[in-house]
């Protein structure tokens, strides 16, 4: 079942309620590892990603215990065993590195995978993570597979300052100054909406940080951490991907939205495309007037552009989604990606469906919009939200399309083709 089927042209109309941002979700889960205390997380989505994680637990012996059609989770980690030569840790997920910390506290070792790069956007680094195990006084030497860290005793406190914000190697910092002796400090910290949300769930656990939402984190290390009951919230990514569906297939989509306030750079991205996005009483809906039209710059010679960077920049995540309204769009764009060097590769995709997008070097796209478009079989790479840019592009041209290796979209979006097709698509898995 990696293949979707999608029978276009219908517009999208209804109410979405938006499920937890898996970037969140997934740290919060390896943060879990650092107590002996329950913790009870709510709205924990059902993605393979999570299914991965937990299963780790099991296989360490943790109590898992996990009612998908709630989402309620229990997590006991108290008598669990590890051992760096026998036990792997998931793989094709980023995620898998924020184990680490929570293994070195436990067990005084842990170990990386050859493969915890995620999506293929380029260049995935280790090595901004391996240093901050280093300063945390961890030794590192590659294994016959992966690399194994091992740690004396407990972690010491340390000031570092990253190369640039990284989302991960900010929780890895993080992850381990909680339980460190003595006061860490951050530069240069990443501060995306699941960063501050990971951070709030580790003051819950009793973790010291101050500088939330800021490019500085000051943590004081604790000797132990409790327990928690948290609730996620919403996605903003989703949130995204749901009204931008409505705006590209000419329907009217709005989902729930608690926080707008993260919204007016998304806001202004998507009013670049004709699209105007209402917040009102918890809810956020897309609204547009005609056929997509890509705002005209006032400046002479310049294209409309759409520049993504870490936060408070536009997530490089949520560019594929604007490069499908690009797409759909009378007019021509830029898109900068100047995070990856390997994400925009994909234009030959959308050249099948008849678009005229052109890679213009490894960190920009141009589109062409408006062209007219006809049904196609396309190939996704192992990027979750391109094939979602896929999935819009084919949803809102009349007639069958095939997206082939869409399966990662089950790594961040749970019950995706149930939520589109309540809103009147008709998309299958095959
Ligand atoms: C599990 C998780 O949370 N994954 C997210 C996390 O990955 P992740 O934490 O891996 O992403 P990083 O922020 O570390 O950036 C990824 C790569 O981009 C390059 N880089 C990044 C920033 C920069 O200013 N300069 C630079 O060169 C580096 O090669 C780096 O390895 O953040 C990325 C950037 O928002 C998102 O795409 C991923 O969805
Ligand atoms: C790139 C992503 O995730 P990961 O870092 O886990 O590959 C993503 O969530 O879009």
């Amino acid at each position: 079942m990696s293949n979707l089927i999608v029978h276009g042209g219908a517009p999208l109309a209804g109410r979405v309620i938006p499920s937890a941002n898996k970037n969140a979700v997934l740290p919060i889960l390896c943060a879990t590892l650092l107590t002996r205390a329950p913790v009870r997380l709510r709205g924990v989505p059902d993605l393979t990603d999570v299914r991965k994680i937990l299963e780790i637990f099991r296989t360490l012996g943790s109590n898992v215990s996990m009612d998908y059609a709630t989402g309620v989770l229990d997590l006991e980690h108290r008598d669990t065993f590890f051992d760096a030569a026998v036990h792997r840790l998931p793989e094709e997920m980023r995620s898998s590195i924020m184990l680490v910390p929570g293994l070195m506290a436990r067990f005084g070792s842990a170990r990386i995978e050859d493969d915890v790069t995620g999506c293929t956007l380029g260049v995935r680094e280790i090595d901004p993570h391996v240093e901050v195990f280093q300063r945390f006084g961890a030794k590192v030497h590659r294994g016959d597979v992966g690399l194994v860290l091992s740690v004396d005793g407990k972690l010491q406190a340390n000031d570092h300052w990253t190369d640039y914000a990284s989302v991960t190697t900010t929780e890895n910092f993080v992850l381990c100054a909680a339980l460190s002796q003595g006061q860490s400090t951050l530069m240069n910290a990443a501060s995306e909406p699941h960063v501050q949300e990971f951070c709030q769930f580790m003051r819950m656990l009793g973790a010291q940080i101050e500088g939330l939402g800021t490019s500085k984190l000051s943590i004081t290390g604790v000797s132990t951490l409790g327990g928690a009951d948290f609730t996620f919230a919403e996605d903003f990514h989703e949130i995204v991907t749901f009204l931008a569906l409505g705006a590209i297939t000419g329907g009217s989509v709005e989902v729930k939205n608690s926080t707008p306030e993260q919204f007016p750079l998304i806001d202004r991205t998507f009013a670049k495309f004709g699209v105007q996005i209402v917040h009102e009483g918890g809810w956020s809906r897309s609204v547009t007037n005609g056929p997509l039209k890509v705002k005209e710059p006032f400046t002479r010679n310049i294209l409309q552009k759409v520049e993504a960077a870490p936060w408070p920049y536009l997530p490089v995540d949520l560019l594929p989604i604007f490069v499908a309204l690009g797409v759909k769009a009378e007019g021509s764009a830029m898109f900068w990606n100047k995070v990856y060097d390997g994400a925009m590769g994909w234009t030959s995709e959308l050249s099948k469906f008849g678009a005229h997008a052109f890679l213009s070097d490894p960190h920009r796209i141009i589109t062409f919009g408006g062209k007219p478009l006809t049904p196609a079989e396309v190939e996704s790479p192992y990027i979750i939200r391109v094939a979602i840019a896929l999935l819009m592009v084919a949803s809102s041209i009349p007639g069958r399309s095939m997206i082939h290796h869409a399966a990662p979209i089950r790594r961040a979006h749970p019950r995706f083709v149930e939520n589109i097709c309540s809103l009147g698509a008709r998309i299958e898995w095959t």
